[in-house]
């Protein structure tokens, strides 16, 4: 009985051995080529620290059926690479790694772990490789700039400037600005008794509010057809996530179609900040007082520079990015809670109503919305707009008391997660405003929430997003009552931020 069965069996299974040895070959192959490694490297340059893969992970835990050679490579989600380290994270704990061939993908998440992580003596901001991916576009802009390039000092002493809190009271008639665009769309969609795609318009909206208080230029993305840069953006956005999560000899399988695209939108993305710039350089005399101002007129306190003119292009297509999806995310998952949660959207508008006596809101009156804040820090706590961050060791040292980190180890930290630690109470799926009511804020380690980042390298944007958000979400409650399908069921998009998708209200004028 047996030599039948073996005599059948042991052709296929000696196809399938050729077939796995032909597919390591593939990818070692592939991965050979240093700029083609599909997993995040911390990249390296003259003054950085240089990463290093760590030594011995052990005792870290791995996710189960680690195939030699390809490691956990057929565990990876390159479509939801976050979604899926969340649930990785919950069956294996506070740290794991991901080993995908030859190079390791450490994960934080617990609080004790990000605590450490975050400490700037010893730890400093990491180029992941989806960052190096973006320097294809943004090179040294402030988001993908290396800690020791001179033009990130540079940039960050100069636009820091652009968003203290005098300059965010001179970019709040533009934000009202930008809303008034939103708010002519939905009253004309609220009249037809048609639907929004809230994620579409919450890009729109944010699009024209960093271009308008950041750069003075009217994407004007709510009348007519999208601005084609909203388009280019967010394939380039998808293009990096995708590139830095799948597996490159399945990429080359599929053509180069992709990267041609990817190509022309970059092309698109530079044509578009070239414009921003040549439109406020046609008029030499105007001044305003905007973002692209600080960055073509002002000089840097230390060294009395400016920034040059490639480093400007790299700036300004950085904010319309960093500035433009995440607030966009932000406030579209906002608009989900508040949809699903009619007693907090009733608090939050009585709230308004209270604040701003039926007025549109004053630059004062967003600080004094406490409650909308509370809503929109609590949105950051379940679904942080960008998601993670990377953190590279300075030293040789050792994480959480046990686990080697030679200097230039790196880590991931997966914020989503770290915000559902259990320091968050017994239920932290559950959505709660009054989580961040001080008295409770004061109960939990500070490093327990850090949806902007941490150390000098954190989100220089922070007060700019947040005020936004909360602006967009009064102006909103005031104006509308909306209603989401209560069959819809959160479905979350991955480019880099997070964002949900195929989400929309109905709207009711007020
Ligand atoms: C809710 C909205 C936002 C969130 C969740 C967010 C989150 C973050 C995070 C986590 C980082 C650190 C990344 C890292 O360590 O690698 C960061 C950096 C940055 N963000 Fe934001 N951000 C938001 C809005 C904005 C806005 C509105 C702007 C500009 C107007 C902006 C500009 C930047 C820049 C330029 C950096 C790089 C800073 C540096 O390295 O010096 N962000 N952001």
């Amino acid at each position: 009985m047996n030599g039948p069965r073996g005599s059948r069996t042991r052709p296929r299974r000696a196809s399938l051995v050729n077939l796995a040895v032909l597919g390591v070959v593939l990818v070692h192959t592939v991965l050979m080529s240093a700029d083609k490694c599909p997993y995040p490297k911390s990249a390296t340059r003259a003054g950085e620290i240089t990463a290093v893969q760590p030594q011995v992970f052990e005792s870290i835990p791995s996710p189960a059926w680690r195939l030699p050679l390809l490691g956990d490579l057929l565990t990876v989600d390159s479509e939801k690479p976050i979604q899926k380290e969340m649930a990785l994270a919950s069956k294996l704990g506070p740290i794991f790694e991901w080993k995908i061939v030859n190079n390791r993908v450490t994960v934080v998440s617990g609080v004790d772990l990000v605590a450490e992580v975050n400490n700037e003596a010893l730890w400093a901001k990491s180029v992941g490789l989806p960052i190096l991916k973006l320097r294809k576009v943004a090179e040294d802009g402030l988001f993908t700039a290396f800690n020791s390039e001179p033009n990130w000092r540079k940039a960050h002493n100069i636009l820091s400037e652009g968003f203290s809190r005098s300059a965010l009271r001179n970019y709040h008639p533009s934000m009202l600005r930008a809303l008034g665009g939103l708010t002519d769309s939905w009253d004309r969609v609220a009249d037809a008794g048609e639907t929004i795609d809230a994620s579409s318009d919450a890009n729109k909206l944010a699009l024209d509010v960093i271009g308008l208080a950041g750069f003075g230029y009217d994407f004007a993305s709510f009348i007519g057809e999208e601005h084609p840069f909203v388009g280019a953006m967010s394939r380039v956005l998808a293009h990096v996530n995708s590139t830095s999560n799948d597996i490159p000899f399945l990429r080359k399988l599929r053509g180069n179609g992709a990267d041609l695209q990817n190509e022309k939108d970059i092309a698109l993305l530079r044509t578009v900040v070239d414009n921003v710039i040549a439109e406020r350089q046609s008029k030499p005399g105007e001044h305003q007082d905007d973002l692209l101002d600080l960055m073509l007129h002002s000089a840097d306190a230390e060294t009395g520079e400016k920034l040059d003119p490639v480093n400007i292009r790299n700036q300004v297509f950085t904010f319309l990015v960093a500035g433009n999806e995440t607030t966009a995310g932000t406030l579209a998952f906002a608009l989900y809670f508040l949809s699903r949660h009619p007693d907090v959207a009733d608090t939050a508008r009585a709230e308004v109503a209270d604040v701003t006596a039926g007025e549109t809101p004053a630059f004062e009156d967003v600080a004094r919305m406490r409650y909308l804040r509370r809503v929109v820090d609590e949105t950051l706590r379940l679904w942080p707009s960008a998601p993670g961050y990377f953190r590279k060791v300075r030293t040789d040292t050792t994480l959480g008391g046990r686990y080697d980190m030679p200097k230039g180890s790196w880590v991931f930290v997966l914020l989503p997660q770290l915000h559902r630690d259990p320091v968050w109470g017994e239920d932290p799926e559950s959505f709660d405003p009054d989580r961040f009511k001080p008295e409770n804020v004061k109960k939990r380690p500070a490093h327990a929430y850090r949806p902007f980042g941490t150390g000098p390298r954190a989100c220089i944007g922070r007060q700019f997003a947040l005020h936004e958000a909360v602006l967009a979400l009064a102006i909103i409650l005031q104006r509308y009552n909306f209603q989401s399908d209560p069959e819809y069921k959160l479905d979350i998009r991955e480019t880099l931020s997070l964002k949900p998708v195929g989400f929309e209200l109905s709207l009711q004028r007020r």
